[in-house]
């Protein structure tokens, strides 16, 4: 280990019972202002949703709304029924970025770059039964997601690492699939897609669900600046995503603009008891154009 690695009291992270265990040190200071945001992320529009079903996201939801489902806004319940709706909406996001990772056999491995608290994986190996990896700059996220897994009795398969995705703990062309889902606003996407189409086998498929600046509106308009802000993260435009694939043997297979999927959720969202002030700024860039919530998926070549 050296000096520039810290122990952590984490022992279900990058380390088993007869194995060190050791956190690696951020690989930049912005890597590192970026872990800490995490672990230290308990908002009840992430936690009480988890809780519905014990699958925790922290990405957004797309569809309708099933006001059948939601009832009358008059009686008690009706808090605990749009929790659900929202869950549902964002459980549904997830789907459809597996949907988009093509045939994966039970021997596969998937990588979650940017994992979060596991939601996903969970869904991708109840889905495929093969072994899902997943990165995470947080050791808080890390470890429980561990514990999901755990308690789930999927870990064997299902292991989220402390680790930078811009230099993954994968040999070249190892993985069947790969995604982002809402973490490459965090990193340069030249240096990601890369190492993407490193770790992928040739045929393989990368997956990203992602909010962008369009270049038709110009520059990144005032709401983008305040989401950039409120995440401390820096949104790319729709364009930068398809140079860096193009640049690195990743040619799309499909590109949706999921823009007027999503809306229905921010504007249910922005009802609820659980709004965390960045509600305005999804729903007017949304509405004036200037940022796009799109799903891009492409072949490794
Ligand atoms: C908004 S969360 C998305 C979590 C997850 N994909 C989901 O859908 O629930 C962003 C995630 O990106 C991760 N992240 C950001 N930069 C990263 C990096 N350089 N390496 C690994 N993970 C990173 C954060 O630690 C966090 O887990
Ligand atoms: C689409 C864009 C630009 C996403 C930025 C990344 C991000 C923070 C996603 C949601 O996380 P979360 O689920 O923790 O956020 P919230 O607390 O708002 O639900
Ligand atoms: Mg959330």
């Amino acid at each position: 280990m050296s000096s520039t690695d810290f122990t952590t009291d984490v022992t279900s992270v990058n380390g088993s019972a007869d194995q060190p265990v050791f956190i690696p040190a951020p690989a930049t200071p912005y890597q590192g202002d970026i872990a800490r945001y995490w672990d230290h992320e308990a908002r009840p529009v992430n936690l009480r949703l988890g809780d519905v079903d014990g699958l925790y996201h922290h990405h957004y939801g797309i569809g309708d709304v099933d006001r059948s489902a939601l009832g009358d806004t008059g009686d008690d319940a009706y808090e605990k029924r749009l929790i659900a709706e929202l869950h549902r909406l964002e459980s549904a996001q997830a789907e459809m970025l597996l949907d988009h990772l093509g045939a994966i056999a039970r021997d596969d491995t998937l990588v979650d770059a940017g994992c979060g608290r596991g939601g996903s994986m969970v869904m991708a190996h109840q889905r495929f039964g093969c072994k899902v990896e997943g990165l995470t700059l947080s050791a808080k996220q890390a470890e429980f997601g561990n514990q999901r897994a755990l308690e789930l009795g999927i870990e064997d398969s299902v292991r989220s690492r402390v680790c930078n995705m811009l230099a993954m703990p994968f040999e070249t062309g190892q993985a069947a699939g790969s995604w982002n889902n809402e973490s490459s606003m965090y990193v340069d996407l030249e240096d990601l897609m890369a190492e993407h189409s490193r770790v992928l086998s040739v045929g393989g498929r990368y997956v990203t669900i992602t909010g962008c600046w369009n270049p038709r509106y110009g520059q990144p308009s005032k709401w983008v600046s305040q989401i950039n802000a409120h995440f401390e993260c820096n949104i790319h435009s729709r364009r930068e995503y398809l140079r860096a694939m193009a640049d690195n043997r990743l040619v799309p297979q499909a590109v949706v603009d999921l823009t007027p999927a999503t809306l229905p959720y921010w504007e249910l969202r922005a009802t609820s008891s659980l709004v965390t002030g960045i509600e305005e700024a999804f729903i007017n860039s949304y509405r004036d154009g200037s940022f796009q919530y799109v799903l891009i998926a492409a072949d490794r070549v």
